[in-house]
């Protein structure tokens, strides 16, 4: 997979040379090309923002900017993380882990020029995607954790691929408490199913409190969950 990272902060992705996705990048499963945006300006000043057209606080990225580098840069799927973008999910993670090239675009200020964002559309799929109802300064952070996201999916990275079936989101529900040594901590004891040795038990008991824990913290998950995928002994739940 091959992803382009256009911003007006490029160090902000140094933590992208780091641990698995730093391991992505050096075994070649992942390239990855971070690009200052003021490159494309022509003014003395590298300017890439002005004022609002209509008034309003704040400054609006200017398009020329971000069409020249899109033109140098594209076509790949440009992705926009945005307050105003579709909410992102496991889901979207899977869909963009297939792709072969991402182009990811910083917006700042007040945004970005929607013509830029239209401009694009016109020559490549463009996802505009949103990590949550609050207001950031910017998109960086966004793309470091879809980044990770999307990274730990792609075949070769995680040593252990079957992790991905059961954790939180990708079977649908939150996955169950998980423990390790000691037995005993500061008075609390280790459930003794985990330790019985019936993987068969073991295995309906961690479905038990997956289904309990995303009742109680996502009813949202569980009204969504398929019902077929509920069986007979999940209802005695
Ligand atoms: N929420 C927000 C923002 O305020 C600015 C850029 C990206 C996001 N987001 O992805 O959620």
């Amino acid at each position: 997979m091959r992803v382009d990272i256009i911003s007006i902060f490029p160090d902000y992705f140094a933590p992208l040379d780091l641990s698995l996705v730093g391991k992505a990048q050096s075994t070649g499963l992942l390239s990855v090309d971070v690009h200052d945006l003021r490159k494309w300006t022509s003014d003395v000043h590298r300017t890439v923002d002005d004022t609002p057209y209509g008034g309003g606080p704040g400054m609006v990225m200017r398009p020329e900017p971000w069409g020249q580098a899109l033109d140098a840069i594209g076509p790949g799927t440009l992705v926009v993380p945005s307050p105003v973008g579709k909410p992102f999910t496991q889901a979207d993670a899977y869909s963009l882990a297939q792709l072969d090239h991402l182009i990811f675009a910083c917006g700042r200020y007040e945004g970005i020029d929607q013509r830029v964002i239209d401009d694009a559309a016109a020559r490549m799929p463009v996802l505009e995607i949103s990590l949550g109802d609050y207001v950031l300064f910017g998109g960086e952070v966004a793309v470091i954790v879809i980044m990770e996201a999307v990274t730990r999916l792609l075949p070769g990275v995680l040593g252990n691929a079957s992790s991905l079936d059961e954790e939180s989101h990708s079977a649908g529900l939150l996955e169950a408490p998980v423990y390790t040594k000691p037995a005993s901590w500061r008075d609390r004891d280790v459930p003794d199913i985990l330790r019985s040795g019936d993987h068969g038990r073991i295995a309906r008991w961690r479905r038990t409190q997956s289904l309990l824990r995303t009742a109680s913290r996502r009813p949202d998950m569980m009204a969504s969950y398929p019902p077929d995928l509920l069986d007979k002994s999940d209802k005695a739940a």
